[in-house]
């Protein structure tokens, strides 16, 4: 009936001097309106869903300040693609709490001090979320995905792997590995500054292996892990192409994994066979295990790790660890190469300490090198490697009196404001070892601002270690070598892989020290 309607009006509309028959032209307008006809409703229902879209993020956004209007479909998806710190800083200057969308997920920002501390420290309404892509990365079971109780009893079974005389007996690892690196550079290096990234990389990955899992992982085995590792860094960017199809990024991390499981799975066997056999511990997974071995079920936490579940752990480390050190390592090489003058006093210090740098330092040493330890905390504040953390709230979240984060948002805490901000730490930009050394400074007097490590329950179990890691890998480095920047108009700005980093890569090249051992 409708049809009739339309088919009549349409051919009263067709001029009468037409050559075309008139029931073949009522056809043909007939079916150009019908097709019209669908246009408009497929129009209508785009138009609805668009319109649908931009109401939704209005009224998750709400009062937060942000783009009143989410580009369609994609939202800031370009910028996600490319990340800038200058692109974080304009979202971050907009205010407290800023909203954005990238693809229909709603994203909240917290810049302040205040409010990332906030949901670092609200369990209740917000966990971790790392990327979307991480369960198919390091398995769904992972201890890294645990939440509330399960992950604190967890979390409670792994500290003992970190504790003061844990970490000093990792000390004389991280030496014998950064020194076979050192010479290695030495022996290949050439005329011209060079990129230290992958040197930083492989060096950073091999200590970690090493301190993790000593000699029970055989050299073959830590090198294809430290080359293919970088395909599980490529999988972390924040946006990934999400499903596991080959020739995806998260395709191929996976890949990785499971070859790095394989490897590390066999390496907690080992370290049983050998501590059951009465061998003395040598790495942070041997002392594991003889820690397991001599807990009774009055003990805390867990203590009954299978090989699978301890090689999960390590994956875990690997991966918390891997880009961070490697981005706080290489702004100390950049800082030392451009602030000789900040070298020449962690020397002087050093020297003192440790007058012959041939011999690996202890952590009663590093402990009476209080000027090291203010420049690597420094370097770390200035260049941040962990910018923000991204976390999803599990329920509403009233983070403020005026405002509601909705459940299922993804709410994300900024260190890099917090630990810029020229209240607590004047002249921001500039590297100035000096304000941790006085204890009236703002900087110590406002450790809150120090977000480097996160906060709250899944604050970073490694910090210590990590500190310890680069303060020693940059001492030893200064006292046996000598090398030189070759500063680009890059050298200043940032790449963000994950973490940050010199845009130019650092060029460096090094020299052994006349009088190094
Ligand atoms: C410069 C080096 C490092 C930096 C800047 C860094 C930073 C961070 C940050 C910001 C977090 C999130 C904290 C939060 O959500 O509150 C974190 C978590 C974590 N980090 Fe680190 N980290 C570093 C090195 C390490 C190392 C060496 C290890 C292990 C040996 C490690 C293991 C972990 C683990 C396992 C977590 C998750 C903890 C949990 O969920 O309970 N990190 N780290």
């Amino acid at each position: 009936m409708a049809a009739n309607v339309v088919s009549d009006h349409v051919s009263a509309t067709i001029p009468a001097s037409t050559s075309v028959p008139s029931f073949v032209s009522t056809t043909a307008a007939y079916e150009a309106l019908s097709s019209y006809k669908g246009l408009i409703s497929v129009a209508v229902v785009v138009f609805t869903i668009l319109a649908l879209e931009q109401a939704v993020y209005r009224a998750k956004k709400g009062s937060l300040p942000g783009s009143p209007w989410t580009i369609p479909i994609i939202g800031k998806f370009m910028d996600s693609m490319n990340p800038t710190i200058e692109g974080y800083i304009s979202q971050w200057n907009q205010g407290p709490l800023s909203a954005l969308s990238v693809f229909h997920i709603f994203i909240v920002m917290a810049s302040s001090n205040e409010y990332t501390r906030k949901i670092f420290n609200s369990p209740t309404y917000a966990e971790p979320f790392l990327v979307a892509s991480a369960p198919e990365i390091l398995e769904p079971d992972n201890w890294v995905f645990l939440t509330g109780k399960l992950h604190a009893d967890y979390r409670r079974g792994l500290n003992s792997l970190f504790t003061r005389k844990a970490i000093s007996t990792y000390l004389a690892i991280q030496d014998r590995v950064t020194r076979a690196h050192f010479a290695r550079w030495l022996a290949d290096s050439k005329a011209e500054h060079e990129d230290i990234m992958n040197k930083i990389r492989d060096l950073n990955m091999e200590t970690s292996l090493r301190v993790f899992c000593g000699s029970r992982i055989p050299q073959p085995a830590v090198m294809e892990i430290t080359e293919q590792y970088w395909l599980i860094t490529l999988a972390l960017q924040l946006v990934n192409f999400p499903l596991s199809i080959p020739g995806t990024n998260v395709y191929n991390a996976k890949q990785c994994r499971k070859r790095a499981m394989k490897h590390l799975t066999e390496a907690a066997r080992l370290s049983k066979v050998a501590m059951a056999a009465g061998e003395t511990p040598e790495c942070l997974v041997d002392e594991w295990v003889t820690l397991m071995r001599a807990q009774d079920e009055n003990s805390k936490g867990k203590t009954d790790f299978s090989d699978h579940e301890i090689a999960q752990v390590v994956l875990s480390f690997l991966f918390a660890s891997q880009d961070a050190m490697s981005s706080g390592t290489i702004y100390l090489f950049q800082h030392f190469a451009d602030f000789p003058e900040i070298m020449a006093k962690v020397l002087e210090e050093h020297d003192k300490i440790r007058p012959d740098p041939s011999v690996p330092l202890t952590l009663e040493q590093m402990d009476q090198m209080p000027y090291l330890m203010a420049v690597v905390k420094e370097s770390l504040r200035l260049k941040p490697p962990v910018t923000m953390v991204p976390y999803k709230t599990t329920r509403a979240f009233p983070i403020s009196e005026t405002y509601t984060v909705p459940a299922g948002t993804m709410l994300i805490p900024s260190i890099y404001p917090s630990v810029h901000d020229p209240e607590v730490y004047p002249q921001p930009e500039k590297l100035i070892p000096e304000r941790w050394l006085d204890p009236e400074s703002p900087a110590n007097k406002n450790p809150k601002n120090y977000l480097i490590f996160g906060s709250g329950p899944h604050k970073c179990i490694g910090q210590e270690y990590a500190m310890l890691h680069m303060a020693n890998t940059i001492v030893t480095a200064a006292a046996t070598m000598q090398w030189d920047h070759k500063r680009t108009p890059d050298s200043d700005n940032v790449q963000i892989i994950a973490t940050l980093f010199p845009k130019d890569g650092c060029l460096l090249r090094f020299k052994p020290k006349a009088a190094a051992v």
